[in-house]
């Protein structure tokens, strides 16, 4: 196992508040109009994590929202969402609903969104997940510890999170929005790279701040120099109140510009929402109703 403090001191975010603050209100800002198309709203769609994770969810609403979903993919001839997010209990019900898709299932696991329970409990739980069919666990980070600086105990947690996911897409959620400040959101990223995650995704969408264009570039910065240490792609996922196809398509936008085209594809890049799909089924439509009109 990494000596893990002693590979964070080889990164270094000094200066990236201005450059962030310079690239997003400049160079990213001029690269969002263009990618407003049809084109990337559909890649929006194939990028889609489709979320319920509602404390009202029951097997029988789930079935519906997984029927609704295929109604809405066939109808509007739409891509297929890369998966559907729900809670631990509902994999079979997901799985069985999407039988016969590429689509994936994805379950938030170990105590999904605070994750303040033991370790036994956590890797218990995402163990049952896998064996109830979830192809994908979204897990949360120990936000307090990174708070706390306690990078080694963190690090070891994730270590013994991605040996009981195993063979599985883990995805380790940062709670940026908990975590506030460049050093611990940058600093975290590498504890889940370094762990093995296939994703760094920014929120669980449970807290009053979920993810920021200023989060995502420091996740994305964080991930491109690990890829250039190490040569290894971790994916990211945007999650959290993203609802329109705007802030989707300047996520998008974020991650390109820091981290490359390499990046923008299901395999390494994710929009985990519950409502965004609405929205990109509005502005399709009024994008061809405009290329009619001309
Ligand atoms: O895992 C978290 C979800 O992706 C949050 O989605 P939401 O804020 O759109 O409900």
């Amino acid at each position: 196992m990494e000596n893990i403090v002693e590979t964070l001191a080889a990164y270094g975010y000094s200066n990236l508040e201005d450059r962030i603050e310079f690239e997003l209100d400049g160079v990213i800002e001029k690269e969002i109009a263009p990618a407003y198309c049809n084109e990337n709203f559909e890649l929006c769609v194939s990028c889609m994590d489709y979320t319920t994770l509602k404390v009202t969810d029951s097997e029988k609403s789930v079935t519906a929202f997984v029927t609704e979903l295929l109604k809405k993919i066939k109808k509007n001839t739409l891509p297929d969402v890369a998966s559907v997010c729900v809670f631990p209990r509902f994999a079979p019900v997901v799985k069985a609903g999407l039988a016969g898709t590429p689509i994936k299932t994805t379950v938030v696991g170990a105590c999904f969104p605070a994750a303040q329970t033991f370790l036994d409990v956590k890797l218990a739980e995402c163990k049952e997940a896998i064996a109830a069919g979830a192809d994908e666990i979204d897990v949360v980070i120990s936000v307090g510890e990174v708070l706390e600086r306690n990078y080694e105990q963190v690090y070891k947690e994730l270590v013994a999170i991605r040996e009981a996911c195993a063979g599985v897409v883990l995805k380790v959620i940062l709670e940026t929005g908990e975590l506030k400040t460049i050093e611990s959101i940058f600093n975290a990223s590498l504890l889940g790279a370094y762990a093995g995650a296939d994703f760094i995704k920014t929120s669980t969408g449970k807290v009053p701040m979920n993810a920021t264009p200023e989060a995502v570039y420091v996740i994305c910065e964080a991930l491109r120099q690990f890829h250039v240490q190490t040569g290894k792609m971790v994916g990211i996922k945007v999650a959290g109140g993203i609802t329109k196809v705007q802030n989707a398509i300047r996520y998008l936008t974020i991650v390109k510009h820091v981290l490359g085209e390499a990046w923008i594809s299901p395999k390494y890049f994710r929009i985990g929402t519950s409502q965004l799909l609405e929205d990109v089924l509005k502005e399709i439509k009024t994008v061809a109703a405009k290329d009619a009109s001309l």
